[in-house]
């Protein structure tokens, strides 16, 4: 059995995740994190330093992140500081910036770590990033544009999603643009821009748009409700585990074959 933690225990993910991981009859919840408590199944939940989280830490196979900046600080401080043994990391929290990524590609150098960046858990968009990369290879040197409009609910804390910058950069890998989040005046021709909406309930919805000047292609994807996100998580979950010792990946690593 391949022994789990949950950091961002009690949010919207966390429990999510908690419920399908109960029913999994490969992995197993081994104890969970939020801001302030400590959740060890069996015992009352508790106040916490990095210490007795590292120390928890300790038995566990692979740790899930879904929680928030300030979160995903918290873990890598703790592992880092406190020299933590060779764990898998799935990394499903959004908004980090490239110094915190590359903080965790350090550490996991360091410590033999296995690390997957996800900041989409939905095989569907992984299948929705490979083909715009197709379409955009076509249709940009044609002269259609492309654009990205995200949507997410009303209490998402970062903008643009994880998502729609996971989109635009592997785009910007097969096509020579330059992504724009917050354009104000006139698009310029080598853009990509990225919108965000927010608002009552929606689970996540992203959508790439080609537009030419007689014709308009999309691929779009919507999430309808967050168990998809969830089952996709503990999917990689068990992924990273089969992974090179000391190796960060992203989600083009993934083939969706061998998540099957
Ligand atoms: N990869 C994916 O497919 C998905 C990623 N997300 C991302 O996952 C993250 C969580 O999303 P939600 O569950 O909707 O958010 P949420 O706000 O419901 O939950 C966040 C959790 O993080 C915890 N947290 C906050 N500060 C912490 C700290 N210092 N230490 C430990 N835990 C801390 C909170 O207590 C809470 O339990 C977000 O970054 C979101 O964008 C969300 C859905 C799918
Ligand atoms: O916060 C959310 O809800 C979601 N966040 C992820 C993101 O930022 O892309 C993934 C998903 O769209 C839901």
């Amino acid at each position: 059995m391949t022994k789990v933690w949950l950091h961002g225990y009690h949010g919207r993910m966390g429990q999510e995740i908690l419920h399908l991981l109960e029913e999994d009859s490969h992995l197993k919840f081994l104890g969970g994190s939020s801001r302030n408590q400590l959740i060890l199944p069996g015992r009352e939940p508790n106040g916490y330093s990095p210490n007795d989280l590292v120390e928890s830490l300790g038995e566990t196979d692979v740790i899930i992140d879904f929680s928030n900046i300030a979160g995903n600080q918290a873990i890598f401080k703790a592992c880092k500081t406190h020299k933590l043994e060779p764990k898998a990391f799935v990394i499903g929290t959004t908004g980090l910036d490239r110094g915190a990524r590359n903080a965790w590609k350090d550490l996991c150098r360091e410590a033999g770590h296995r690390l997957l960046f996800a900041p989409n858990t939905s095989l569907g968009v992984l299948l929705t990033m490979k083909m715009s990369q197709q379409m955009a290879q076509v249709l940009s040197p044609m002269g259609f544009d492309i654009e990205i409009i995200e949507s997410h609910h009303r209490n998402k804390v970062d903008s643009p999603s994880g998502t729609a910058m996971f989109l635009a950069d592997r785009i910007c890998d097969k096509v020579d643009l330059k992504v724009s989040t917050h354009r104000t005046g006139k698009r310029e021709a080598n853009e990509l821009g990225v919108f965000a909406l927010r608002g009552g309930s929606v689970f996540g919805e992203h959508e790439v748009r080609f537009m030419g000047d007689h014709e308009e292609l999309a691929i779009s994807h919507r999430a309808l409700s967050r168990t998809l996100f969830a089952k996709g998580a503990l999917l990689l979950a068990k992924w990273i585990q089969k992974q090179k010792p000391g190796q960060h990946y992203g989600l083009p690593d993934v083939d969706l074959n061998d998540l099957a």
